[in-house]
């Protein structure tokens, strides 16, 4: 488990929560012991945070002649009969028979038949729960969960906790219910000692239930409502907290780390007055002014850009960077692939050599000699601007004055290394822009960001026509290539994209392969390009060169060519397999055309037979350009686990919440958050006690947590 997941833990930290875990009754040494190594659980306090992920709910019961195959699970209450022995080997299994008066249902173990022989008592009532599945005329469940009838479970009635459990644990029989049953008996004695974590006043505002009201439900709910007002709380504290912490360390950093001021603008000028190649949009020209604005306070900027595919992020960049050197400071722009940062060199260097600025480049795959080179022209302050990959943070690059740090697809680097690139001025931290081309929902920015102020570019060039986007399925190629054939004797030039997904790279090259020699037949004469993540960066380049230059009229590529590309009389992109893609990497694909002034478009290409999923998605795509708009559609669909960014950012650790559905609940955290920290920064007022307390408690915790660890 990783520290971050300690820190956001509501902690619970009296004296008796330090209690080892082995004190509690019912758990002893060795129970103990696998909790600490399976579930980092050491103390009561960590028992009663280790939260359930769902609740199943056991509040009615089925009849076995009403079983159908929709059901996710089901609850039983009848007498198991008998029990025998079939199969051996790995096909050696018991089986039960067990029936409620309706019928008769089998269930199923594979796995600990001795446990089950010396256990299971023919005769008896239980309780069974699992999937039932119909074959060979019969119902079954395999591995269901069964208990013997009581008093106390007789109505049932109850909602199931269901906690993040390991193999090793459940093997050793410390189950959902085990743990359900440990936890319940510390909540029995230490519930009243439950202290509230929250400011009285809030507490009231959003109606919650006390810290220890929510601990006890949604561990042990009698009710939906119940379980659902203590999801509320939990979720609301882990939001509020995790929002404290960011705002609270924005407002550090505003008030304790100086920042060079930028107050000289000559190169700006001479470039805005002679070299601007174009007419700013209003949303370039707001965020130029918005970081300007920073660069002047004397305080570090931390400021995150986004900017949907094509809204022209490069020239912002641009500007920003002049603003350093107009300051005698260096500026850097890290990209997280070699494409990318080829893509960034390129299209500064067109900007940078119109002032004669001196601009490198940097990545794993320059030279020896060169390297060494620029790594001299950093140190010594000839070169003003370098753009490069993570070649970047290396020890050895070492700068005169750096003064501006710029990170593109920020999400793909970690913490640790934004940090690396702070520390490459040891006399004063680089102003910090983070660029991404991924948008990504507001309340998702929120959190990942929080510690960040967001300027947007939300809008696109003017004279820029929507792409149209259309589904077709794959038997309809030859209508496409005929409307392929049509843009192509208008002077257009098309991308094909193959997926490539790692796993099966080589089927994928092979699809690709495919493509390409479909293609070739299906257009002779006209001359192609072929570009795939295999190829050495030369042959990429002589392809890619070969496009751009409009010498080749299609390019069959992988997904390389996701980020990063501008070739504006490309005005059509054909996605082959458009089911195997996400939504955000789609509408980056998609981003590679209506780049000029042309008409575009993206033909989404499928079988015929696509999931409810995939036809979102699709529809998704032919409805809106909107980056935002899809952005919120992709968290719906795959929470924010899955979307790129949030590996690294420790919000997927968010143990209640999810932000998918809690977004509510999110703003009105923050703009908690936000007001408390402004009337009541140091946590003065005694209605604000609790939150000082906690955030303490927090940090004790994460201090033991660091040293265990
Ligand atoms: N204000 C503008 N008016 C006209 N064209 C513009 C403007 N700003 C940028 N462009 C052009 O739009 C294209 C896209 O710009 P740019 O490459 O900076 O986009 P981007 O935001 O980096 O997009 P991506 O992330 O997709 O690469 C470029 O050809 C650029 O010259």
């Amino acid at each position: 488990m990783a520290p971050y997941l300690r820190s956001l833990n509501p902690s619970i930290s009296l004296i008796f929560f330090d209690t080892k875990i082995e004190f509690l009754k019912g758990v002893g040494p060795q129970k103990a012991a696998l909790l600490n190594q399976e579930l980092s659980i050491f103390t009561f306090a960590d028992l009663l945070q280790h939260y359930p992920f769902r609740h199943e709910d056991r509040t009615t019961f089925h009849r076995i002649s009403g079983l159908n195959e929709e059901l996710a699970a089901a609850q039983i209450k009848g007498r198991l009969r008998e029990w025998t022995i079939v199969g051996e080997g790995g096909k050696k299994r018991l089986v039960a028979y067990f029936t409620d008066g309706t019928g008769i249902l089998e269930l199923v173990w594979f796995q600990s038949i001795s446990w089950f022989e010396k256990n299971l008592r023919p005769n008896s009532e239980y309780i069974v729960y699992g999937k039932p599945v119909f074959f060979g005329g019969r119902w079954s469940i395999t591995h269901p969960e069964i208990d013997l009838l009581t008093n106390e479970n007789e109505a049932g009635g109850y909602w199931q906790p269901i906690y993040p459990l390991t193999e090793k644990l459940r093997r050793k029989f410390i189950d959902s219910k085990a743990l359900g049953k440990m936890i319940r008996s510390l909540l029995e004695i230490a519930r009243p000692q439950i202290r509230e974590t929250l400011p009285a006043n809030l507490v009231q505002k959003y109606r919650l239930i006390s810290k220890m009201d929510a601990l006890w439900h949604f561990h042990i709910p009698q009710n939906a409502a119940w379980l659902h007002q203590a999801q509320r709380r939990l979720k609301f504290e882990e939001l509020f907290y995790n929002q404290f912490r960011l705002i609270k360390n924005k407002l550090l950093h505003k008030t304790e780390f100086p920042g060079m001021v930028f107050g000289k603008t000559a190169l700006v000028k001479e470039f805005y007055d002679n070299h601007l190649p174009f007419q700013l949009t209003g949303a370039q020209a707001r965020v130029l002014r918005e970081i300007h604005a920073d660069l002047k306070t004397g305080r570090q900027m931390n400021r995150l850009l986004q900017g949907d595919v094509g809204s022209g992020k490069t020239i912002v960049a641009f500007i920003t960077m002049l603003f350093a050197l107009d300051n005698d400071a260096q500026a850097c722009l890290m990209a997280p692939t070699e494409i990318l940062a080829d893509q960034h060199f390129q299209g500064l260097k067109k900007f940078a050599e119109l002032l004669g600025i001196n601009i490198g480049k940097l990545t794993g795959s320059t030279k020896k000699r060169e390297r060494e080179g620029i790594h001299e022209q950093l140190r010594n302050g000839d070169m003003q601007i370098i753009v490069g990959t993570h070649a970047l943070i290396e020890d050895v690059v070492q700068f005169n004055n750096l003064g501006l740090c710029i990170i593109d697809e920020q999400h793909r680097f970690g913490v640790a290394q934004r940090a690396k690139l702070w520390a490459k001025n040891p006399r004063i931290s680089p102003h910090m822009l983070v660029m991404t081309a991924t948008p990504i929902p507001r309340t998702l920015a929120m959190t990942l960001y929080g510690d960040l102020d967001i300027s947007a570019i939300d809008e696109l060039p003017a004279g820029r026509k929507p792409i149209k986007t259309l589904h077709r399925y794959d038997a309809h190629r030859a209508s496409v290539f005929g409307f392929l054939k049509e843009e192509i004797a208008k002077g257009r030039q098309i991308y094909m994209v193959y997926p490539l997904i790692e796993e099966s790279e080589k089927m994928d090259l092979k699809d690709l392969m495919d493509g390409f020699e479909s293609v070739s037949r299906s257009f002779p004469g006209v001359p192609l390009s072929i570009l795939h993540g295999k190829m050495k960066a030369q042959d990429k380049d002589y392809e890619m060169g070969r496009f751009v230059r409009n010498e080749t009229k299609i390019m069959v590529a992988t997904t390389v060519i996701e980020v990063g590309v501008n070739v504006p009389n490309a005005s059509v992109m054909v996605i082959e397999n458009a089911e195997r893609f996400g939504l955000s990497q789609l509408h980056q694909l998609r981003g590679r055309v209506g780049r000029g002034a042309e008409q575009s478009y993206c033909i989404l290409m499928t079988s015929f037979k696509i999931s409810k999923d995939t036809r979102l998605r699709i529809e998704t795509m032919c409805r809106t350009n909107d980056g935002f708009e899809i952005s919120e559609v992709d968290l719906q669909l795959r929470g924010p686990g899955d979307l790129s960014g949030t590996q690294q950012s420790g919000l997927t650790d968010l143990l209640v919440a999810n932000l998918a559905q809690d977004t509510e609940i999110l703003k009105a955290a923050r703009s908690s958050a936000e007001e408390i920290l402004d009337t009541d920064p140091n946590l003065l007022q005694p209605v604000n006690a609790p939150i000082r307390s906690h955030l303490e408690n927090l940090r004790k915790e994460e201090t033991n947590w660091s040293r265990i660890s």
